[in-house]
């Protein structure tokens, strides 16, 4: 069974095609990267993923059921995205962190936070820091921990680290490929040719709105 299908997916936006007849199978624990030229279409193909738009035409189906048969929040929990530039909001860190818990009427589950905190090389000093004082590294490994607090099935990354330096790049490469290896669904857009062939086990090349390449790499 794959865990995320693509059935003759196109998305258009005020008359113009973003993506045509796109249909792909992912499977469970698969390591996609996905490549492609700048405007070729792979953010608005993460945002269908992540249900933040629908297609236009076709289908996306997680675990066998169109996604249009799920309650958004019950996709939501299972698919996480992260951006390019990370959204931290209000004061400090431990309100970011503290939100996925609020909004599930959870107490913090200050183990899993020391412990996603330990894997991004960093301490949970970190949340009485005010999000304005942080660096872009630092901004982008908070925001991954809070969206990995509650191990969503699938992680969507858009150019996570483009604009991070060599160290922090390495840190976010290493908890993400070990994420995969415990059996996390992980679909990455990169720009950087070496990045993309590093971990995935498949690469996806999109072009002009629709694939050029589906490649079992590994
Ligand atoms: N909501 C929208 N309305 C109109 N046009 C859009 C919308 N979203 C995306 N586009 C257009 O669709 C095309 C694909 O955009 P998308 O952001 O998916 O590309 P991308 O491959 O991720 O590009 P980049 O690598 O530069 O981030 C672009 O021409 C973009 O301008």
């Amino acid at each position: 069974m794959s865990l995320l299908e693509f059935q003759n997916v196109s998305f258009n936006n005020e008359g113009k095609s973003i993506l045509n007849d796109i249909s792909v199978q992912i499977e469970e624990n698969d390591f996609i990267s996905i490549v492609g030229p700048s405007g070729s279409g792979k953010s608005t193909f993460l945002k269908l993923c992540s249900y933040l738009i629908s297609p236009t035409k076709g289908g996306i189906l997680f675990k066998n059921k169109n996604f249009t048969s799920y309650e958004p929040t019950e996709l939501r929990k299972n698919i996480s995205y992260c951006f390019q530039t990370p959204y931290l909001f209000g004061d400090t860190v431990m309100e970011n962190i503290n939100f996925p818990f609020s909004i599930r009427n959870r107490n913090p589950d200050q183990k899993r936070i020391t412990a996603l905190f330990s894997m991004f090389h960093m301490t949970t000093a970190y949340l009485n820091k005010d999000v304005r004082n942080l660096s872009g590294g630092e901004k982008q490994r908070i925001a991954l921990i809070r969206s990995l607090l509650f191990k969503p099935e699938i992680l969507l990354l858009d150019e996570i680290t483009s604009a991070l330096d060599v160290t922090n790049t390495n840190i976010v490469e290493a908890v993400i490929n070990t994420l995969n290896k415990e059996g996390m669904t992980i679909l990455w857009v990169t720009h950087n040719p070496e990045q993309s062939r590093k971990y995935a086990n498949k690469l996806l090349s999109i072009a002009d709105g629709e694939i050029k390449s589906w490649e079992v790499i590994k």
